[in-house]
């Protein structure tokens, strides 16, 4: 089956410095792949690429098996980008902000029918179908980041691309994104995501993508079902480590005088080890 997405060294540069360095990376239809790495790997620069806002500048990219520069067929797209808010500034309700996920689907048609049951569906599924008529300035962080997840769902789009959707959000969020992305694969439709921690979405993801410098450096398929003699992800590696020496649970020796480090080989501070997990 022809890959949803699908990146062949691919290279990008942002102010005339290479960020992304030759990644490969498919994600095929009904996978759900996570991109994992360090800060300032170049995750958010390859989902930024594949949803068209950073041009490539070598390899190929293809979304639905069309050069990403061809591509035109947004609406089978619905994409939540990093840290943004849901209107700008400007007053809105939860129900406005979600209804503006359909404007892919139906132009400026006023809503129909089928649209205002896709924006009640989008915000049932987030778990903030009661407060549809609320003002998103009156939501907490998490329940912000719901309504944006609620806005791509509106548009039912089959590949769904999140950038640290899990950021800020707390323990109960993570569980309803959870089961929101669970519904979404259930309907056949494809995921990518950014994540810093696999946290409650570890058994849903089919590969994770680590990236440094640019580079995939490592790719785990079925995280979840990952046993002894895998070397652990980021955020296993961060948040639970092991004794200062000696040998680690996936075959790995800590050199003696060193502490817990990240796939960069960087100290890793006690903040980091306070993560979910
Ligand atoms: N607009 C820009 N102009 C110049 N450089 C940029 C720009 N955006 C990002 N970069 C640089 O590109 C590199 C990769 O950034 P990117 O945001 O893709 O990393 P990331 O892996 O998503 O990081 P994080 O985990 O912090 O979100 C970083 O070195 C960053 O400083």
């Amino acid at each position: 089956m022809e890959p949803v997405i699908s990146l062949t060294g691919v290279t990008a540069e942002l102010g005339g410095r290479p960020v992304l360095r030759g990644v490969d990376l498919t994600v095929r239809p009904g996978e759900v792949v996570a991109l994992l790495g360090a800060n300032g790997s170049g995750k958010s620069t390859a989902v930024r690429a594949t949803v068209g806002q950073v041009p490539v500048s070598g390899g190929e990219l293809r979304m639905f098996g069309t050069a990403v520069h061809r591509f035109r067929d947004w609406r089978r797209l619905g994409y939540v980008p990093q840290r943004s808010t849901a209107t700008g500034g400007v007053p809105a309700t939860l129900r406005e902000v979600v209804s503006a996920g359909r404007l892919a689907r139906r132009g400026l048609r006023p809503l129909g029918r089928a649209d205002r049951a896709a924006v009640d569906r989008a915000l049932d599924l987030v778990g903030l179908a009661d407060r549809a008529g609320d003002s998103v300035d009156a939501l907490s962080g998490g329940q912000h980041q719901r309504v944006l997840i609620a806005r791509a769902l509106a548009g039912e789009p089959e590949l769904l691309v999140l950038d640290e959707p899990l950021a800020g959000v707390d323990l109960a969020s993570q569980a309803i994104l959870a089961d929101t992305l669970r519904a979404q694969l259930d309907r056949g439709a494809t995921v990518l995501l950014v994540l810093h921690e696999l946290g409650p979405l570890r058994q849903l993801i089919d590969r994770a993508v680590v990236l440094a410098h640019g580079r995939v450096e490592r790719v785990v398929e079925r995280p979840g079902d990952v046993g002894d003699g895998v070397a652990p992800l980021p955020e296993e590696s961060a948040c639970h480590p092991p004794p200062a020496n000696g040998p680690r649970p996936g075959g790995w020796e800590v050199p003696p005088g060193r502490g817990p480090h990240d796939p960069l080989g960087r100290a890793v501070g006690p903040t980091l080890q306070t993560g979910i997990l």
